[in-house]
């Protein structure tokens, strides 16, 4: 996947900066000339270079980027920018190359100054946890516009401005691509950033270069335990957002003790937020409702203050997601009464892509698409399903190939304690034997319920047409994995697949949807 160029939003004016001012600002050594010369953007894959651009060339897990200098010079690069073991790589293409100890760590800094983000005004509201970062930044953004403010979003589904968005390959961007979309947000006017922070960008250095106004955290239970070697390392990799380096502010739900410790451990101001009852927060927020197509909460601050209104999704944690959102924003500086304003009435008009999007009609059962694909957000999402649906669950999933493999025995556990019947199939493969995997998953499954039914068939397509075969009115199938996503990866090769298409073409094909 590497090496293909992430479309990305970028500034259509960008303001050139001169590369000999770069230079001297960071104090890099330089080889070759660079007077007169110009640099407008910034980028680390060569195939996203565009004319004007500081190609940076810095070690991979494959290759050394600095390999690819030729490549970027192709493309328009007037530059480039690495380590000590690239300059010899780099030098090949004739460009000149700036010297640094870790072009890595240097990166962000240097796109915030090539872009010059310290002349963003917007405010930045960034959202960290396992499961709910994608759903609290769509929900933020929806917020905000019903407010009436201009806003952007990145996300793991689509980098958004206003109505203008692209689809995302990684959750946060790598900081060349993020600072060029807050560029590109300030040349439209853009007041206010939900922007999703992953652990992966924090260790890797994605957000360096900015300091966030308010740092939301949502929760942490299992999973990319193939990046990090314990929960603890994973923990630390998230408290990271929480100091003053990274965020003025924090807004940390204290529903687990994960929250909690964090709130122990940090060094900014934290605001608390708890969503289940019986814990102790600034801010409690409690359902009034829960339907099969919106949910309703009240959520109450510190000095009495209070709103109620509902989300157009199903679950306590799209409510908890919707509360934090909102906190988040009074944080910012936005009045209660003022959001209470805009979305009492019609509640938060969100649309979140693939995320318990329900893609069933009037008749029939009703089929949620899920992007679920730890246990604890199959737990939530099965949760919710059993509180608005009085008939059979069914559930279809896989688990993603070369990844956190220890994660998937809990996945097949959660299911079958929480649906009727189990359709397992395969989920992104890669390049793992997609029968072992499906293997360890019924394997979880059948020692947690052994009389489970339980159905295994691999293709996709063919796993959710067998579960539209076991319900009918007043029943429900979860198909959690897949969410927003247009492809199904095996053995490296991205295949076609959407599965919100795909569902509702098998819907129309039973009779269910016209
Ligand atoms: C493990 C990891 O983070 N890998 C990232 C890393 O890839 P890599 O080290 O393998 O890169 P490489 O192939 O050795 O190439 C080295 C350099 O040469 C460049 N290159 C390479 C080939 C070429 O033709 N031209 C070129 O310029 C590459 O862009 C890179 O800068 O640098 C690449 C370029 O930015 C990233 O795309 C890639 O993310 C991969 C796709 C990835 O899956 N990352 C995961 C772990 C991740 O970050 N996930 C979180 C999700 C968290 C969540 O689920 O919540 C995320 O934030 O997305
Ligand atoms: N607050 C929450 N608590 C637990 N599970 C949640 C929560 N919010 C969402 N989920 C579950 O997690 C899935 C992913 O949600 P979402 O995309 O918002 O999370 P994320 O943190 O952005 O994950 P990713 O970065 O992988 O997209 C949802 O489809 C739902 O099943």
């Amino acid at each position: 996947m590497t090496g293909t160029p992430p479309t990305a939003l970028r500034p259509q004016h960008p303001n050139p900066r001169s590369l000999r001012g770069l230079a001297e600002a960071f104090g890099f050594e330089v080889r070759g000339g660079i007077d007169d010369l110009d640099v407008t953007g910034v980028a680390i894959a060569s195939g996203a270079v565009q004319g004007g651009d500081l190609y940076v060339g810095v070690p991979g897990r494959n290759a050394h980027g600095a390999r690819y200098a030729g490549q970027a010079a192709a493309n328009g690069a007037v530059a480039v920018l690495t380590d000590a073991a690239g300059v010899e790589l780099a030098a090949e293409s004739g460009l000149p190359v700036l010297v640094t100890p870790d072009a890595r760590t240097a990166l962000g800094e240097v796109a915030a100054w090539i872009h010059r983000t310290d002349e963003n005004p917007a405010t930045l509201l960034a959202v960290t946890g396992t499961n709910g970062k994608t759903s609290v930044v769509y929900l933020l953004y929806a917020i905000l516009r019903q407010m009436g403010v201009t806003a952007g979003l990145t996300s793991t589904a689509e980098r958004r401005i206003g109505d203008e968005a692209v689809t995302s390959s990684l959750t946060t961007p790598e900081a060349s691509e993020l600072h060029a979309l807050l560029a590109r947000m300030r040349e439209v006017e853009v007041r206010a950033v939900g922007i999703e922070v992953s652990a992966q960008a924090l260790t890797r250095h994605r957000v360096d270069g900015l300091v966030f106004d308010i740092a939301g955290f949502t929760n942490l239970s299992h999973d990319h335990l193939d990046d990090y070697a314990s929960m603890d390392e994973y923990f630390e990799a998230k408290r990271e957002l929480f100091t003053p380096e990274r965020a003025r502010r924090g807004v940390v739900t204290v529903d687990s003790e994960w929250g909690r410790r964090l709130v122990a451990d940090t060094r900014i101001p934290v605001t608390t937020l708890a969503t289940e009852p019986g814990v102790d927060a600034d801010w409690r927020m409690s359902l009034l409702e829960q339907a099969p197509t919106r949910t309703s909460f009240r959520l109450e601050g510190p000095d009495g203050r209070a709103l109620e209104t509902h989300v157009p999704l199903i679950g306590r944690f799209m409510a908890a997601n919707a509360a934090l959102a909102i906190v988040m924003l009074v944080e910012a500086g936005h009045d209660l009464d003022l959001i209470a304003g805009a979305i009492a009435e019609r509640g938060i008009d969100a649309y979140i892509p693939g995320r318990a999007e329900r893609v069933s009609g009037e008749r029939g059962p009703v089929v949620y698409i899920d992007y679920g694909h730890t246990p604890d957000a199959f737990e939530q999402a099965l949760e919710a399903i059993r509180s608005t649906t009085d008939g059979r669950v069914v559930m279809v999933f896989g688990a993603d190939g070369d990844r956190d493999t220890t994660k998937r025995a809990d996945m097949g556990a959660i299911a079958a304690r929480g649906a009727d019947a189990l359709v397992i199939t395969d989920f992104h493969p890669r390049s793992e034997d997609p029968a072992a995997i499906r293997a360890a998953l019924i394997a979880g499954a059948r020692a947690a319920v052994p009389e489970r039914e339980i159905h295994e068939i691999g293709d996709p397509r063919a796993a959710f047409r067998r579960a539209l075969t076991l319900v009918g009115e007043g029943d429900a199938v979860l198909y959690a994995g897949p969410g927003h996503e247009d492809y199904h990866e095996v053995a490296g090769v991205k295949h076609p697949y959407s599965a919100r298409d795909d569902a509702r073409l098998a819907l129309q094909e039973a009779g269910w949807l016209e």
